[in-house]
């Protein structure tokens, strides 16, 4: 069941033929694999898959969805699948698993290379994935959640570009339209804060990166800044965050439904450090987190009924 898409299986795709050469697949940063583990046992039932840069988010993230589902583990004790390394932690309730990604597109992709074959070995289909981060707005009120339209890199244009074999690929950063519509309407439903709908901008770095004047290095003026996150407002950017365009390019290459939910932090048109208290950078964080829940739940409650 591929939620709004018929009943036909959609499985998690690979594309390399040198895989099934392989006696073995070691999912090295995850510490797990296909010889010591057994992935379809583990896995297979799993239908939405939600990452996020900190492994403290994705166990609460667990925690909440448990409770949600009215999944609670009597002891509510969630155990780090990843326990084996300290890469990335990852933790499983019902069909719902929750996996960090740590900063930057290298870390994601890495992460995601082993999640997409982890998902591939174990057989599972219909698989929708969503991150929930978070991010600077540029042009909304702090605490507003973005669901990307179209993640875009520095230069405004909806493209993942990454060198393989020293020749520049560049690849597709569209998401599932559909997906980002039905999290919009279930904000409404909610009705507990802003969602919209915006281009997301992916870049390098936190600080220079994003046009910031508090990093360690800077050779712009306020005004070179302001210009330029006017002109990123212009393309239809929203937010910015580092993580997007990979994500989006690797999901829609193995058949993945993926959305990218994040709440903004900050206006970035009013400044760069993040000086909201930790209560309130703690709830904005809860906001992506308290969204899909609730559209996990609804998809949950169609499927039963099917
Ligand atoms: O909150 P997460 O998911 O980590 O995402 C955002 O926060 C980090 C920077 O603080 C970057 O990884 C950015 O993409
Ligand atoms: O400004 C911000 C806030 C969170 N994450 C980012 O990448 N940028």
């Amino acid at each position: 069941f591929h939620p709004g898409s018929g009943t036909v299986d959609h499985p998690v795709f690979v594309h390399n033929p040198h895989l099934e050469e392989m006696k073995d697949d070691i999912l090295y940063h995850f510490g797990l694999g296909t010889g010591t583990h057994n992935l379809p046992a583990m896995f297979g039932d799993v239908k939405f898959v939600c990452v996020g840069g900190s492994p403290w988010r994705m166990k609460s993230f667990t925690e909440y969805i448990a409770a949600e589902l009215r999944m609670e583990d009597p002891k509510s004790e969630y155990p780090n699948i990843c326990a084996g390394t300290d890469r990335y932690a990852m933790y499983k309730v019902g069909p719902v698993l929750s996996v960090s990604h740590g900063m930057g597109i290298p870390s994601i992709a890495i992460m995601l290379h082993e999640l997409i074959k982890l998902l591939h070995h174990a057989h599972c289909t219909d698989v929708t994935i969503v991150r929930i981060g978070t991010s600077g707005g540029i042009g909304l009120q702090p605490g507003t959640v973005v669901v990307t339209k179209q993640s875009m890199d520095a230069t405004f244009l909806p493209k993942f570009e990454q060198v393989i074999l020293g020749k520049t690929v560049v690849r597709n950063t569209d998401l599932d339209p559909s997906l980002a519509e039905e999290l919009l309407q279930c904000s409404k439903k909610l009705n507990q804060f802003e969602t919209v709908i915006g281009n997301t901008m992916c870049t390098l770095d936190f600080y220079e990166g994003q046009a910031r004047l508090d990093g360690a290095f800077c050779s712009y003026t306020e005004k070179d800044k302001q210009d330029y996150l006017n002109k990123a407002s212009e393309a239809g950017v929203c937010n910015i965050e580092m993580e997007s365009s990979v994500f989006a390019a690797m999901c829609k290459l193995s058949g993945l439904r993926a959305a990218v939910v994040c709440v903004t932090l900050l206006d970035r048109l009013n400044g760069d450090q993040l000086n909201n208290s930790q209560d309130v950078l703690h709830t904005y964080q809860q906001r992506p987190q308290i969204l899909v829940g609730y559209y996990i739940k609804e998809q949950l409650k169609k499927m039963s009924r099917s």
